[in-house]
C-alpha cells in the first residue's frame, strides 16, 4: 500500500518513466527502472519536481525555446528552425542517434511517433537531460499527428501545430541556412553541424562532440532511413558542382512534401479505422509489438511508441516479456491475461485433453481384442463373428479387411480389433495406443494354458485391460475346460463362481456354440466399465493400420475414440496430416461420419501413418498442416538421433565395443601441402590395429557435400585452417557430424590419436562466441587498420581471441586490440550492432572479411 510504480506515476504526470528515474535518482532516490516503486514521500517529491515546471512535462508552450541551451543547440541542426521550441532538442538528440535502429524503424511509421520515439530513444541512451526530455515530451504530447516529415517540411510554416512559436523568427532564419548547409553536407545532423558553415551559434561543446560523431559515422553509415537523410556518407562528400544539383533536388522534394502536407491539412489527417480495444488482452509471453498490435487493434508503431514512453525501447519485432506486456495493457487501461502457450505439435497432450472431455458423454461400444496361443481358435472366432453377427441388409458380411470391424448384438455394437498378435498389441500400446477396452483370451480346451497364453495374460494385465476367458473347442472329445480353469487360476484369473472377478465362457468357435453368451458377457463387462465418449466434439483416436494404395494414396484405418470424425475434417495422424477425403466402413460402404468406437478407413493423408499413431482433428487445415510438418521434422530429428554418429569423444567407446576397425576421416585444409601432411600423419596413427581411413580430402572451406559424405560414412571432419560454410555448419549441427577445426597439424594428429587411445581429455576447448562482417576499413596512422562492421552472430568480447577468415580460409589468428561502439571503448558488442575494432599486430583487414571471435573455455575433467 502506498507504493507506486514509476510507470504509473509517469502516466499520471504525463512524463516518461525515464525522466522520473533520472530526476529521482538525481535527488538521491534509488530507482532502477519503470517497474520500481516509490513510497508516498518520494511520490510527493516527484510530483513536486514535475509540477514546478522543472521538467515542463506537458506544457509545450513552455520554456525550452527560451532557454539558452536550446537556442544554442538550434544552429547545429538542420531542423533547428522548427516552429516549435522543442524541436531543437529533438534534433539534437536525433543527431545522436544516427545509427540507432530505432530511428529507422520508426521512419516507416506513419504519424507522430517518429519524432517522438526518436527523442525518447536518444534521450535515454545519450543524456538523461530532463530539459531535452521534457521538451520532447511536450512535443509528443501535443504532436497532433505532426509527423517528422511534416515538421521538416513545415519549417517555414511557423504556425503549424499548437506549439508555441516564440523565437520562431530566429529559427526560421537560421533554418534556411541550415537546411542548405545540411543539404550539402547532408549527413546526419550532427556531423553536418561540425562542418557547418552556416551555423552562427554552434556551441563549442556541440562542435567537439560532433567531431566524435563524425568518427562514429565513419564506422556506421547507418542513418539512411529516410530520403532526406539517406546516403549520408556519399552525399557528405558532395561538394561543389553536385551541391547545386542537390539543392535543386531538395527544393523540389520540399515542394512536393509541402504540397502533400497541404493536402493532408486541407482534408484533415487520413481517418484511421479505430477499433475498440479488447476488454482483456490475452497474450502469450514473448509476443512482439506487431502481434500485440493485432490483438489490441492498434498499429504496431503505436505500441512501440507507448513502450518508449514506458521506458522500454524495442522495435516491432522484438519479443516482450510478461511484465512489459502487462504494463502495456495497464497503460491502455485493460486487463491482461496470459494465454498459456499450447504446443500443438504435442499431439499426445491434445489427445489426452480430448479424451478427458466430459461434456456430453454418452455410452460407446466396447473395443475388444482377441488374444491367445497359436491355433487355439482366434481367427475362427473372429471369422464367425464377422459373418454371423451382422444385421439384415448387410448380406455379404464384412468384406473389407480394414483391421477392425463392428458387430451387432441385439441393440448393442461391439468393435473387434483384428490384431494379428501380442507383439503388435504391445507395440501399439507402447506407442500410446491403449485402445482396447476388453481382452478376450482364447484358450483351447484340449490344449490348456500355453506359453503364448501366459504372454497374452501379461500383456493384458500390463495394459490394465479386463480379460474375458473364452475356453474354446469344447466340442472336442478331449476338451477339459475345468483343467484350463484350474490352470488359469494360477495366473490370477479366477471365475466369478469361485469368488473371483473373471468371466469364463465355454465356446466352440467352429460351431458357433455359446457365441451369443460370450457377446452378452462383453456387453455386461462394458456396462460395468461405463465406457463413454462425447460424440459432439472433434474426433481423436488411433491409427489401427495403414498402407499405401496405388490408386488412393495413403489409406488408414482409424478408430474413433472420442468425438465424431467427418469427411472433410483437417487431421494430423502421427506425423502425417491432411483432410479426410473419403471414409468407408468395414463393409466397404462410404460413410459421412464415424461416431465413437467406430473403425473407418480413410484417405486424404499426405503420408502413410504408423499403426498405433494417434490422430487429432484440428479446426483448420492450415493448422493441421503446420502441426503435421512440425511433427514430421521432429520425427526426422529423432530418427537421426537414433543412428548415433561417431564423434571424437565417443570414438574410444566405439572402438572398445568393437564397433569399428577403421576411423573414417574427411580432411579439408587451406593448401594442398597441409592436406597431404595431415593425411600422411593421420594414416600413421595406429592404435590396437585400428587405422585411420581418409575417405576424402581437399582444399577449401568445409562444404555441404563434405558433411553429407561424413554423415553417410559415419566419418569425422578435420578442418585445418579452414571453416565450414554456414550451410555446412548447420547441416553438420543437425546431422550431428563432428567437425574438428585446427590451426596446428600436430594438435589435429594428437587429438585423433588421443581419442583413439581413449585419452581425449582436453582441459580447454575453443568456443566461438560471435562473428563480425567487415564492411568498412579505415586506416589511421596511429592505430593502424580499423575494421568497421556488424556483429552478424553472437557476441564479440573485448578479450576475445579472433580469427580473420577470408573466403572460408583462416588468414590470421590473434587477439583484439580495441573494440568500440562509435567512439567509446566497450566490453562487448552483440549481434545486430555495429562496431569498430582493431586486431593486435595485424593490419591487413579487408572489406568482406569475416572475423570470428572465440574464447578458450575450460572443460571440466570428468
Ligand atoms: N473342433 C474345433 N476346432 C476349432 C475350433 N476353433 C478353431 N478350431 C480349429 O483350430 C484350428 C486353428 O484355429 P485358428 O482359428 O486358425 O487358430 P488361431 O488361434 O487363429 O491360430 P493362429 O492364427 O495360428 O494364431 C483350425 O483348424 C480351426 O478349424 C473349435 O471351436 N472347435
Amino acid at each position: 500500500m502506498g507504493k507506486k510504480r514509476i510507470y504509473e506515476l509517469a502516466k499520471e504526470l504525463n512524463v516518461s518513466s525515464k525522466q522520473i528515474v533520472d530526476r529521482g535518482n538525481k535527488q538521491g532516490f534509488d530507482i532502477k527502472n519503470h517497474m520500481s516503486t516509490v513510497d508516498a514521500n518520494q511520490e510527493r517529491q516527484i510530483r513536486a519536481m514535475f509540477s514546478k515546471g522543472g521538467s515542463k512535462p506537458a506544457s509545450h508552450t513552455s520554456k525550452p525555446a527560451g532557454s539558452g541551451q536550446h537556442t544554442a543547440a538550434k544552429p547545429s541542426h538542420q531542423n533547428a528552425a522548427h516552429s516549435t521550441s522543442s524541436k531543437p532538442a529533438e534534433h539534437h538528440t536525433a543527431a545522436h542517434a544516427q545509427s540507432r535502429p530505432a530511428a529507422h524503424t520508426n521512419n516507416n511509421n506513419s504519424g507522430h511517433s517518429v519524432s517522438r520515439n526518436t527523442n525518447q530513444a536518444n534521450h535515454s541512451v545519450n543524456h538523461g537531460n530532463s530539459n531535452h526530455n521534457s521538451s520532447n515530451r511536450s512535443n509528443s504530447t501535443h504532436s497532433n499527428n505532426t509527423t517528422d516529415q511534416r515538421n521538416h517540411s513545415n519549417n517555414n510554416h511557423s504556425n503549424n501545430n499548437n506549439h508555441s512559436s516564440n523565437s520562431n523568427n530566429n529559427h526560421n532564419s537560421s533554418n534556411n541556412e541550415h537546411r542548405n548547409n545540411n543539404h550539402s553536407n547532408n549527413a546526419t545532423s550532427r556531423p553536418a553541424a561540425s562542418h557547418s558553415n552556416g551555423s552562427n551559434t554552434t556551441s563549442s561543446n556541440r562542435s567537439s562532440s560532433n567531431n566524435s560523431s563524425n568518427h562514429t559515422n565513419n564506422f556506421s553509415n547507418h542513418n539512411t532511413g529516410s530520403g532526406r537523410f539517406g546516403g549520408s556518407l556519399n552525399r557528405n562528400n558532395n561538394r561543389g558542382g553536385s551541391r547545386k544539383a542537390n539543392k535543386k533536388r531538395n527544393k523540389k522534394q520540399r515542394k512536393q512534401k509541402n504540397q502533400r502536407l497541404r493536402e493532408v491539412e486541407h482534408h484533415g489527417a487520413p481517418e484511421r479505422k479505430s477499433r475498440p480495444l479488447p476488454k482483456v488482452l490475452e497474450y502469450q509471453d514473448g509476443m512482439n509489438a506487431q502481434e500485440l498490435g493485432k490483438l489490441l487493434h492498434r498499429e504496431p508503431a503505436e505500441i512501440v511508441k507507448k513502450l518508449f514512453m514506458l521506458g522500454v525501447m524495442v522495435n516491432q519485432n522484438q519479443s516482450l516479456d510478461k511484465d512489459t506486456i502487462e504494463i502495456l495493457a495497464a497503460d491502455y487501461g485493460i486487463e491482461a491475461k496470459e494465454k498459456v502457450h499450447e504446443d500443438l505439435s504435442d499431439l499426445d497432450k491434445i489427445f489426452e485433453k480430448e479424451m478427458k472431455n466430459t461434456d456430453h458423454l454418452v455410452s460407446r461400444p466396447p473395443v475388444v481384442t482377441i488374444m491367445g496361443h497359436v491355433d487355439h481358435g482366434k481367427t475362427t472366432l473372429l471369422d464367425h463373428l464377422r459373418h454371423s453377427h451382422i444385421t439384415a441388409g448387410e448380406a455379404g458380411g464384412i468384406t473389407q479387411a480394414i483391421g477392425a470391424y463392428q458387430v451387432r448384438h441385439g441393440d448393442n455394437q461391439i468393435t473387434f480389433l483384428d490384431t494379428p498378435g501380442h507383439a503388435a498389441f504391445t507395440e501399439m500400446r507402447a506407442r500410446g495406443a491403449n485402445i482396447t477396452d476388453i481382452t478376450i483370451l482364447v484358450v483351447a480346451a484340449d490344449d490348456g494354458v500355453m506359453p503364448q497364453t501366459i504372454e497374452a495374460i501379461n500383456h493384458a494385465k500390463a495394459a490394465k485391460t479386463p480379460i474375458i476367458v473364452a475356453i474354446n473347442k469344447i466340442d472336442k472329445p478331449d476338451a477339459n475346460p475345468q483343467h484350463v480353469t484350474d490352470q488359469l487360476m494360477q495366473y490370477g484369473l479366477v471365475p466369478e463362481k469361485l469368488g473371483g472377478d473373471t468371466i469364463f465362457v465355454n465356446i466352440s468357435a467352429k460351431f458357433g456354440k455359446n457365441i451369443d453368451e460370450l457377446l452378452d458377457m462383453i456387453i455386461l463387462e462394458a456396462e460395468v466399465m461405463e465406457l463413454k465418449a462425447d460424440p459432439d466434439q472433434p474426433a481423436a483416436g488411433s491409427v489401427i493400420e495403414a498402407r499405401l494404395d496405388q490408386g488412393k494414396g495413403p489409406v488408414a484405418t482409424l478408430l474413433v475414440q472420442q468425438g465424431t470424425l467427418h469427411v472433410g475434417d483437417p487431421i494430423v495422424a502421427g506425423h502425417t496430416f491432411g483432410r479426410v477425403r473419403t471414409m468407408t466402413n468395414e463393409r466397404g460402404r462410404e460413410v459421412k461420419k464415424a461416431t465413437p468406437s467406430s473403425p473407418v478407413s480413410i484417405t486424404g493423408l499426405n503420408e502413410v501413418p504408423e499403426a498405433g499413431d494417434r490422430y487429432v482433428v484440428f479446426d483448420d487445415e492450415k493448422t493441421a498442416r503446420s502441426v503435421g510438418e512440425e511433427r514430421a521434422k521432429e520425427a526426422q530429428v529423432e530418427e537421426r538421433r537414433k543412428t548415433t554418429r561417431v564423434t571424437l569423444d565417443s570414438l574410444f567407446d566405439s572402438l572398445k565395443e568393437g564397433e569399428m576397425k577403421e576411423v573414417d576421416i574427411v580432411i579439408k585444409a587451406d593448401v594442398q601441402g597441409s592436406v597431404e601432411a595431415l593425411a600422411n600423419s593421420l594414416q600413421k596413427i595406429e592404435v590396437e590395429g585400428v587405422k585411420v581411413n581418409i575417405i576424402h580430402s581437399g582444399v577449401g572451406a568445409i562444404n555441404e557435400s563434405d558433411v553429407a559424405l561424413a554423415e553417410a560414412s559415419n566419418a569425422i571432419i578435420i578442418g585445418f585452417n579452414v571453416r565450414p560454410t554456414p550451410q555446412a555448419k548447420s547441416q553438420a549441427d543437425s546431422d550431428h557430424v563432428d567437425i574438428r577445426l585446427h590451426q596446428v597439424i600436430y594438435n589435429a594428429i594428437d587429438e585423433v590419436e588421443s581419442a583413439m587411445k581413449g585419452m581425449l581429455a582436453p582441459t580447454y576447448t575453443e568456443e566461438v562466441t560471435g562473428e563480425v562482417e567487415v564492411r568498412d576499413i579505415f586506416k589511421a596512422s596511429k592505430v593502424g587498420t580499423i575494421a568497421g562492421g556488424m556483429v552478424v552472430d553472437g557476441v564479440v568480447e573485448k578479450n576475445s581471441k579472433v580469427r580473420l577468415i577470408r573466403d572460408g580460409v583462416v588468414v590470421y589468428t590473434g587477439e583484439l586490440n580495441s573494440l568500440k561502439r562509435f567512439k567509446d571503448d566497450v566490453n562487448e558488442v552483440k549481434q545486430g550492432f555495429e562496431l569498430g575494432l582493431t586486431i593486435k599486430d595485424y593490419n591487413d583487414i579487408k572489406v568482406g572479411d569475416v572475423i570470428e571471435a572465440y574464447v578458450m573455455k575450460q572443460v571440466p575433467v570428468k
